[in-house]
C-alpha cells in the first residue's frame, strides 16, 4: 500500500507542539535590545574614556611644554655663553688689567694649584692646577697659542655668570671648565687645597668627559642628572655645551639646575588646577630613574613594578608621546624636547572617579542599570502576558477544533480535514475510507446510568477508537453517539477490518461507569471507499456510510457492513 505523505492538517492536536512558541520572539527582541544597549552604553564608555586619556594627555603637554621651555631658557643662555666665549677668543680684549693676568697665570702656571683673579667683585676667579697635571693625560692640553686669549675670555665670562638672571629655573651654579687646567664657578672654592680635587671631580663627570669630540658628534647642548638627593644639595639636573673654536675643542659651559627648583616649576604649574584633577607629576631621566615628583616620596601609588616599567618604556620607545591604563592608575607621559628625560602624568582611580569623567561615566553606569532593570521587569511581564495569551489561543484554539468530551475532532473541524484528505487521496489516486459508527441502544445507558455514566461511555469509546486508528487517521464525532473515521490511504477490506477490530474491542471493554458497576455496549458501523464508489466527495462517502450503518442497525447492531448488497461481513 502507498503511504500518504500528508495528515499535516491545521487544527490536528497530535501536531501541536510543532507549534512555534511566541515566547521566543519575546525573549530574542528583548536579548537583541540588551545587548545593543549595552553595546551602545559600552561604546559611549569607549568614547569617555578615549577623551579622558586625551584630557590626560593635553593636560600634560602643558605642564611639559612650560617645563621644556623654562629648559629652553637654560639652553639659550648657556649658548650665549658659549657664543661670548666664542667671540672672546675671536676678538680677545687687549685691557692691561688683563694682561696683567696673562702675566700672573705665565708665573703660577707651574704650582699644583693657583688662583688668578681680576680684583673686581662683578666677575670671578680663575683657578688652575699644575702643568704637571695637565700633561698626565691626554684629556688635557695648555699647549694651544689662544692660551692666553681663553683665559681673559675665562674672565669676561665670569662677568656674565655674575648677571645670572632671576628666570624660573634659575641655575644653582655655572662653571667654565678648561682643557687647559683652569676653571670659573660661580661657587667660589674658598680652601686653596680643593682647588685641585674640585677641578678633577669636575673632569671626572660626563658632563665634562662626554663633551669630547666622538662622544658629541653634534657639539650640542647635553643634559646629565647629577642624582644626590641625600647630599644637602639634592640632586642635580646639569646642562653642558663644548666650546670649540677654530676646529680646536678649549672646555665646557656647564651650568646645574637644583630638581627642587624642577619640583617647584611643576608644582607652580598646577595652580589654579582643581585639586581632583591635578594628578602627580613625575620626571624621570634618560635612564627611566625617577628625578622628582609632585607628591611627597611617601606616596604609595607612585612606584611602578618591573612589569609596569617594561610596558611604559616599550611604549615610550615607539612614540613621543602616550598614555596606558596600569592597574587602577592612567599614566600619560611626554618627553621632554631639551631634557632627554620624560615627564609622567599619574592620575589615579578615585581621583578619576570625583573628577567630570569619573562622574560622567558612574552616571551613565547608574542609568544603564536602571534601564537593564526596567527592561527586565518589562521582559518578565511581556513574557508572561504573551504566554498567557498564546495559551488561551490554544485553548480556544483547541475548542474550536475538539470535543471537549472525548478529545476527537468535532463536526466542524472533521468536515475541514476529510476535504482536505478527500482532495489529496483523489490527487494521488489513494483509496479513502470512512467509517460511520454509532453506539448501540445508547439512551438505555444514559436512562439506567445516568447522563454522566453515558458521557463515560462516550469518552471511553472515543479512547479505543483513538487507540485503534493509526497515526494518518482521523477521527471525529459528529453527533451525540455518532462518530466518523476518515482513512486515507485504506481500502475498503482495509477499513472494514479496523472497523471490525473496533466493533470487537467495544463490545469486549466492561466498562467502569460507576464505582462498582461496569456495563458492557456494542456499536454499529457503515464502511465505504471512494476508490470502490469512484467518487471522492466526502459528503457523498459519509452519507453511503451512513447508509450502510442504519443497514447494521437494521440488521441486529453490534456489526459491520460495508456493502449495499451483500449482508454484514
Ligand atoms: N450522556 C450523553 N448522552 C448523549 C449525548 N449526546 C446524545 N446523547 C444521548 O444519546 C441518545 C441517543 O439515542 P438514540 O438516538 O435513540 O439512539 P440509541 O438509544 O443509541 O438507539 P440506536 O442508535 O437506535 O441503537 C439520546 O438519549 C441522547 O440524549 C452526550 O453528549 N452525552
Amino acid at each position: 500500500m502507498r503511504q500518504l505523505n500528508v495528515v499535516n492538517v491545521p487544527g490536528q492536536h497530535k501536531n501541536a507542539k510543532r507549534y512555534f512558541d511566541p515566547t521566543w520572539v519575546v525573549n530574542l527582541c528583548f536579548v537583541i535590545v540588551m545587548v545593543f544597549s549595552t553595546m551602545l552604553t559600552w561604546r559611549e564608555v569607549i568614547v569617555l574614556e578615549g577623551a579622558y586619556g586625551a584630557s590626560q594627555r593635553s593636560a600634560l603637554a602643558n605642564v611639559s611644554n612650560a617645563l621644556d621651555m623654562q629648559m629652553q631658557v637654560g639652553i639659550d643662555r648657556l649658548l650665549f655663553f658659549r657664543h661670548t666665549m666664542q667671540a672672546a677668543l675671536q676678538t680677545p680684549l687687549d685691557l692691561n688689567i688683563l694682561r696683567k693676568r696673562h702675566d700672573e697665570f705665565d708665573s703660577k702656571r707651574a704650582l699644583p694649584q693657583w688662583r688668578v683673579g681680576v680684583d673686581n667683585p662683578r666677575t670671578l676667579p680663575v683657578y688652575g692646577v699644575s702643568d704637571y697635571f695637565v700633561n698626565q693625560t691626554d684629556l688635557l692640553n695648555r699647549d694651544n697659542d689662544a692660551l692666553h686669549n681663553e683665559l681673559t675670555a675665562a674672565i669676561e665670562l665670569g662677568y656674565l655668570f655674575r648677571l645670572s638672571s632671576h628666570a624660573l629655573l634659575a641655575p644653582r651654579k655655572s662653571w667654565y671648565v678648561s682643557r687647559a687646567g683652569f676653571f670659573i664657578s660661580t661657587e667660589a672654592v674658598n680652601n686653596e687645597q680643593d682647588i685641585v680635587p674640585t677641578y678633577y671631580h669636575l673632569l671626572m663627570h660626563p658632563w665634562f668627559s662626554g663633551q669630547q669630540l666622538h662622544e658629541n658628534h653634534g657639539r650640542g647642548v647635553r643634559w646629565f642628572t647629577d642624582l644626590a638627593p641625600k647630599s644637602p644639595n639634592g640632586s642635580n639636573v646639569v646642562a653642558s655645551v663644548p666650546l670649540d673654536y677654530n676646529g680646536y675643542w678649549f672646555g665646557v659651559v656647564m651650568m646645574s639646575f637644583p630638581v627642587d627648583a624642577i619640583t617647584q616649576l611643576l608644582i607652580g604649574t598646577q595652580q589654579g588646577v582643581q585639586e581632583r584633577e591635578r594628578g602627580e607629576y613625575q620626571l624621570y631621566d634618560t635612564n627611566f630613574k625617577l628625578l622628582t615628583s609632585t607628591l611627597s616620596t611617601s606616596a604609595a601609588d607612585r612606584t611602578f613594578n618591573r612589569k609596569e616599567r617594561a610596558l611604559l618604556e616599550a611604549d615610550m620607545a615607539r612614540d613621543t608621546i602616550g598614555g596606558m591604563r596600569l592597574g587602577s592608575r592612567y599614566v600619560s607621559w611626554q618627553k621632554l624636547k631639551h631634557f632627554g628625560g620624560v615627564l609622567l602624568r599619574i592620575h589615579t582611580l578615585r581621583e578619576g572617579i570625583i573628577g567630570d569623567f569619573g562622574r560622567i561615566t558612574i552616571a551613565m553606569f547608574i542609568l544603564w542599570l536602571l534601564f537593564m532593570a526596567m527592561l527586565l521587569v518589562a521582559w518578565g511581564v511581556i513574557r508572561r502576558m504573551v504566554k498567557n495569551m498564546y495559551a488561551m489561543q490554544r485553548t480556544l484554539q483547541w475548542q474550536a477544533w475538539y470535543d471537549p468530551l472525548t478529545r476527537l475532532c468535532n463536526r466542524g473541524a472533521l468536515f475541514e480535514r476529510a476535504k482536505t484528505i478527500s482532495k489529496l487521496t483523489r490527487s494521488q489516486k489513494l483509496p479513502f475510507a470512512v467509517i460511520q459508527l454509532d453506539l448501540d441502544h445508547f439512551k438505555n445507558v444514559n436512562d439506567r446510568f445516568g447522563h454522566q455514566a453515558g458521557d463515560l461511555v462516550l469518552s471511553h469509546t472515543a479512547g479505543l477508537i483513538s487507540s485503534t486508528i493509526r497515526d494518518q487517521d482521523v477521527a471525529g464525532r459528529v453527533g451525540g453517539e455518532e462518530f466518523c473515521i476518515l482513512l486515507p490511504g485504506s481500502t475498503l477490506l482495509q477499513a472494514t477490518q479496523i472497523a471490525e477490530r473496533i466493533r470487537q474491542r467495544i463490545g469486549s471493554k466492561e466498562m467502569l461507569i460507576h464505582k462498582h458497576t461496569t456495563i458492557r455496549i456494542s456499536a454499529s458501523f457503515g464502511v465505504c471507499d471512494a476508490l470502490e464508489e469512484g467518487n471522492y466527495d466526502f459528503e457523498y462517502l459519509q452519507s453511503v456510510a451512513d447508509r450502510r450503518l442504519y443497514r447494521a442497525k437494521n440488521n441486529g447492531r453490534n456489526q459491520v457492513c460495508s456493502s449495499d448488497e451483500t449482508p454484514n461481513t
